[in-house]
């Protein structure tokens, strides 16, 4: 469904510019949960933005269920870390926007529009502005406004970055029972080794300097995931391997030398 081919992308700059990624060839079947993890600065968001139509490859391409991507385009749903929700606009107003915009009829827009309101769980808070919501609602509502343009692909920055960590599990058990009853291809990027294992069929390590893949590790945990998978010995193990891998190719600080103060 989605497939980078020598995708490099290099910002011209004094001292020779900065490659952020280079030559990545990865493939993304269909209805498969990706993930890309890995040091701040590696390129994970340079790849996104790629998929997107945000940013220009400077050599190689990305290609979305066979065509190359030429500007973002209604097959792909976008989710960042800033809620970027329209803040004049109500939840449900939110997540008509793209229906709106594509034309789709009054009825079916808001038929739609409900749907996915209930799936993340905010038929309540339909007619409510986004600043009267907390963090993680506002993520809901941003997870269901790019369902809502039923998109074949979801491209996912760290959409859950900016919250507390207990609010953050209950979103990925959340994001997971919803794509489980409406599958999509997602790719996904954060920096958390644990959302990583927890959501994904595969897990691709990029390191950097410049920007590429290098691991890949496959998940094998059985579906549907809750929080008790995270408790589970398998999960322990496919962390500390992902863990790893991150951490091989960024060498721990050693231990400081200075004493503690008593
Ligand atoms: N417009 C730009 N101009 C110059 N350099 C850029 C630009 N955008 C990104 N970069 C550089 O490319 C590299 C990769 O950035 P990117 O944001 O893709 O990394 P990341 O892995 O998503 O990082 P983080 O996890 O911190 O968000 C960084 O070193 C960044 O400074």
């Amino acid at each position: 469904m989605i497939s980078f081919r020598d995708t490099t992308r290099h910002f011209p700059g004094p001292d020779g510019g900065f490659t952020a990624v280079d030559g990545i060839d990865l493939d993304v079947a269909e209805g498969e949960f990706t993930v890309l993890v890995g040091p701040s600065g590696c390129g994970k968001s340079t790849l996104l933005g790629i998929a997107a139509g945000l940013t220009e490859p400077s050599r190689g391409e990305v290609r979305v269920d066979g065509r190359p991507v030429r500007g973002p385009g209604p097959d792909r749903g976008m989710v960042f870390q800033q809620y970027a929700l329209f803040p004049w606009l109500t939840v449900r107003g939110n997540v008509e926007f793209g229906l709106r915009t594509a034309r789709v009829p009054r009825a079916e827009r808001r038929r739609r529009a409900a749907h996915f309101i209930e799936l993340v769980g905010l038929t309540e808070f339909a007619d409510a502005l986004p600043k009267t919501l907390s963090g993680g609602m506002r993520q809901r509502c941003a997870i269901a406004r790019a369902y809502a343009a039923d998109p074949r692909v979801l491209l996912m920055d760290e959409p859950f970055g900016a919250l507390d960590s207990l609010t953050r599990s209950r979103l990925q058990e959340q994001l997971l029972e919803m794509w489980e009853r409406e599958r999509r291809t997602v790719l996904f990027v954060t920096h958390d080794v644990d959302e990583a294992v927890f959501l994904a069929d595969r897990v691709v390590v990029m390191a950097a300097r410049p920007g590429r893949i290098h691991r890949t590790v496959p998940i094998g945990l059985p579906r549907p995931r809750t929080a008790a998978t995270r408790l589970t010995e398998a999960f322990t193990a496919l962390r500390t391997d992902v863990w790893r891998a991150v951490h091989e190719q960024q060498p721990l600080n050693p231990p400081s030398t200075v004493p503690l103060e008593r």
